[in-house]
């Protein structure tokens, strides 16, 4: 096998997010969790998304498991790798965007890495180095109450700059407006400045097919879905990759379905209201969990005889506010690693007992789950939105559909929007 595409994905929502949209560009595209196994069979593929539970984890971490998987993904042929970040940005002044970038460019040697988070279809876009989430730049969308990173600063340039050692620089709209050409030429200026990564702008998705086909002639880029997208097109465009039709990965398993949320961003909290209308759902205490006390036990109970009628709803979910309170009372971290390995507790007996359909919400939410589920690849079936596919597990115990929803896509019904697909 020899790849057109390596990606190296730093969460499983984002690393499905991008499968889905190479996918549909006509890539052969498998996602693995962490660097496959030797024995894992995988099929003949353009591209593999190695997704990595990178992007809250300590940046020193973060840089080696990136590193492996980058060593994997070009010794299967990838000329090229995207290191997948997520459209809104999440990160730190201590990482992990910036510190990964750094160590992937000085093993590849690249001069100046292009980078976008930019994914139109999903409304973020790149205007004078200002990301925008929607109609509001990113300090003032909802990311600003996120979680694990609270994001502040809509200037990438800026927020870029502090997390890695070389100078950011600026591909601004006009250039990207004027070509190809004009990109290159504007990279080969930055490059002559000693500036080591260029933030570039993308409205719309032929901007992303101009930055797509620059991209593609270097080693490396780093970006969101819209970075993919300008990257497949271009293989595809350019003949070196032969577009392929989309597969029947999501062909129906049966068994029970349930849906999982950790996420707390706005999108889901109003996904989960309206879930109410359509199935149980069960609010988790938090502090009960952090606590140590049965949380999870109440869970199961509460589960188990409602499972057999038809999906349940099971979520941690709260509003900034209450997040804020909790965080102060617990500590950011421990908060969101005790909730996370209760959620997959319960994912993991609610397999146990026959779920073969599970829908997670939330980046963190859906690694801890994965991890603990023990599977190591999807296949992409059909999409249920934006961003967010129909997964088939590969190698795992049980032949699973399970999908994974960034915490900030889908439509207000996207639970029944992802069961009517989920047979
Ligand atoms: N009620 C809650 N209070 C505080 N943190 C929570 C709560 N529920 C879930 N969390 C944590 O918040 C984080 C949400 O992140 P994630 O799952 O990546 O969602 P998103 O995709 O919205 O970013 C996880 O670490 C999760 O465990
Ligand atoms: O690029 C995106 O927005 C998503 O693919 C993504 O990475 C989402 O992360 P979470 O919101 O943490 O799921």
């Amino acid at each position: 096998m020899t790849l057109a595409l390596g990606c190296i994905a730093d969460d499983y929502t984002g690393a499905s997010d991008l499968a889905n949209t190479l996918t549909r560009a006509g890539l052969r595209t498998v996602q693995t969790i962490g660097v496959p196994a030797d024995d894992l069979a995988l099929p003949e593929v353009d591209a593999v998304v190695v997704s990595l539970k990178s992007r809250s984890i300590e940046a020193g971490l973060a840089v080696s498991r990136s590193r492996a998987a980058e060593t994997w993904l070009r010794g299967r042929g990838a000329r090229h790798v995207l290191f997948k970040i997520c459209s809104t940005f999440d990160s730190t002044d201590a990482g992990n965007i910036g510190p990964v970038m750094d160590a992937l460019r000085a093993d590849c040697g690249e001069a100046v890495v292009l980078v976008t988070p930019a994914f139109p279809e999903t409304g973020r876009t790149v205007y004078q180095g200002n990301l925008f989430v929607g109609a509001v730049p990113l300090n003032e969308s909802p990311l600003k109450d996120h979680p694990l990173n609270p994001m502040h600063d809509s200037n990438l340039v800026r927020v870029l700059a502090r997390q890695s050692g070389t100078q950011t620089g600026l591909v601004d709209l006009a250039t990207v407006a004027r070509g190809a050409e004009a990109v290159r030429a504007r990279l080969a200026e930055l490059a002559g400045k000693g500036i080591g990564a260029a933030i570039i702008d993308a409205v719309f998705d032929r901007d992303l097919e101009t930055i797509g086909l620059v991209a593609a002639e270097h080693r490396l880029s780093v970006g969101a879905s819209g970075i993919g997208l300008g990257l497949a097109r271009a293989l595809v465009s350019t003949g070196r990759v032969k577009a392929a039709a989309t597969s029947d990965a999501g062909a129906p398993v049966g068994g029970l379905a349930a849906c999982l949320a950790g996420s707390c961003s706005q999108a889901t909290l109003q996904q989960i209201a309206n879930a109410e209308r359509i199935m149980p759902v069960l609010h988790l205490d938090p502090d009960r969990i952090i606590a140590g006390a049965d949380e999870v036990q109440r869970a199961l109970g509460w589960a188990a005889p409602r499972l057999a009628e038809g999906p349940v709803l099971i979520a941690s979910s709260s509003t900034p506010d209450q997040v804020a309170a909790l965080q102060a009372r617990h500590g950011r971290d421990a908060a969101g690693h005790a909730i996370e390995q209760a959620t997959a507790d319960i994912a993991e007996s609610l397999v146990k007992s026959g779920v073969r359909r599970l829908i997670v919400a939330g980046g963190e939410t859906s690694g801890a789950v994965v991890d603990r589920l023990k599977i190591p690849g999807f296949l992409v079936g059909v999409e249920i939105a934006a961003g967010v596919p129909v997964l088939r597990a590969v190698g795992a115990e049980s032949d699973m559909l399970l999908a994974l929803k960034s915490g900030n896509f889908g439509g207000a019904e996207f639970f029944s929007d992802a069961l009517r697909l989920m047979r």
